[in-house]
């Protein structure tokens, strides 16, 4: 039957197939330890990775190790507010996507020239004190000079004071991971460009990031490139948890290896999970359009706007024209889409004059980046 409704299977494909499920099951099948590395750098197809091995694998009697490379992306914290951690505007122009990821903390940049790792292990086991040990002592083993160690909050600092790794982590009952990130050769100046807020006024709860000075590894010696060091952290892994293991290369992409991870990647890039789960918020801000002084609030609850209101002098636009205006912005979600959409079909019902759609455009120009 499943030959017959997908025709282009054969059974020598079949056979490889079985070999690839096997091989996967196989790599943790009787293992205490393995290091995986990913041969994807999409944000999202990792962190699927990661929620993929936290919910399939039995974590209670094997160490796992996770490197991973993403392209230029902005990782936020479960808890964290998007608005309010990064320059959202600069990263849709740019296309830089952002990251919910589903442990705590702060906020983080990612790029080729960062490395990240995720140390899975049983919650007994966790343990972030040994895992930062094993990047530190990897570091040492590799250039015996540097000056590098952990920090209380599970910082690894760079002569004392500069940030080169974050950590965060995710507990479950049974299961944990701690994830942690190494900067050897990151883009510094869009690391602090994308990492500043485009919306000014903001009120909330969301956990706030714990700004620091960074610094890359190549700074310090120019020969450390990511390769060398993923080499040197899985060989010290290996060591400190008395494991020989290999490291093997998986493609977070494979719904055949990884059933279900699919779902789980669409789930991490759905804008009701990256914008949609922020605390609730409001933002109150004045934006300057044609020299009048306007003010905005709005309170924002799952990413939807529940109240909005535009302080505007009365000669610039009229006050029914306004209140208008902002009952069709509530109920909306707070992105540019669908408040450009909500803006166009008030003014089909509200474009008696011709001024009044000039002025709203134009304010509308500046609401939306805020957004
Ligand atoms: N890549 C990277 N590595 C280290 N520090 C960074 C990085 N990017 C930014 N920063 C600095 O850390 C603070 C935020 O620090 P804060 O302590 O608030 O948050 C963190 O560290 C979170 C680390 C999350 C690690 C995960 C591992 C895999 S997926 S992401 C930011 O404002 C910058 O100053």
């Amino acid at each position: 039957m499943f030959l017959r409704t997908r025709g282009s299977f054969r059974t020598r494909d079949l056979d490889r197939l079985a070999r690839h499920v096997s091989t996967l099951h196989s790599c943790f099948d009787g293992k205490a330890g393995l290091v995986l590395k990913s041969s994807s750098t999409d944000i999202f197809q990792n962190l699927a990775f990661e929620d993929w091995i936290y919910d399939r694998v039995d974590l209670q009697s094997r160490n796992l190790l996770f490197l991973w490379r993403n392209s230029p992306a902005v990782v936020i914290g479960r808890h964290q507010n998007p608005w309010q951690e990064c320059h959202v505007e600069l990263l849709r122009r740019t296309g830089i996507p952002v990251a919910r990821r589903r442990s705590g903390g702060g906020t983080v940049y990612h790029d080729l020239g960062n490395i990240n790792m995720t140390f899975f292990t049983s919650k007994k086991k966790y343990d972030r004190q040994r895992n930062l040990g094993v990047v530190t002592g990897a570091l040492k083993a590799l250039r015996p000079n540097l000056d590098v160690c952990a920090t209380e909050r599970f910082d690894i600092v760079l002569n004392g004071c500069y940030k080169i790794s974050g950590t965060a982590a995710r507990l479950g009952r049974t299961s944990a991971y701690h994830h942690c990130t190494l900067l050897c050769s990151a883009d510094r100046s869009v690391l602090s460009a994308v990492l500043q807020s485009s919306c000014t006024g903001i009120k909330s709860n969301a956990t706030p990031s714990v700004p620091s000075p960074v610094a890359n590894l190549s700074d310090h010696d120019p020969s450390l490139n990511p390769d060398s060091l993923m080499d040197a952290i899985a060989s010290r892994y290996n060591h400190e948890f008395d494991l020989d293991t290999p490291v093997l290369t998986v493609s977070p992409g494979s719904e055949v290896l990884m059933p279900g991870i699919h779902k789980m990647t669409s789930d991490l890039q759905n804008w009701d999970w990256v914008y949609g789960k922020t605390p609730k918020f409001s933002v109150h801000t004045s934006l300057t359009v044609e020299s009048t002084n306007i003010g905005l609030e709005m309170d924002i609850k799952n990413g939807v706007v529940e109240t909005c209101l535009l302080d505007i002098p009365h000669e610039w636009l009229p006050a029914d024209f306004v209140k208008e205006l902002c009952a069709s912005l509530t109920g909306i979600r707070f992105c540019p889409n669908e408040f450009v959409v909500a803006v166009a079909a008030f003014l089909r019902t509200n474009s008696s004059c011709s001024q009044h759609v000039q002025k709203t455009l134009r304010l509308c120009e500046n609401i939306v980046l805020v957004m």
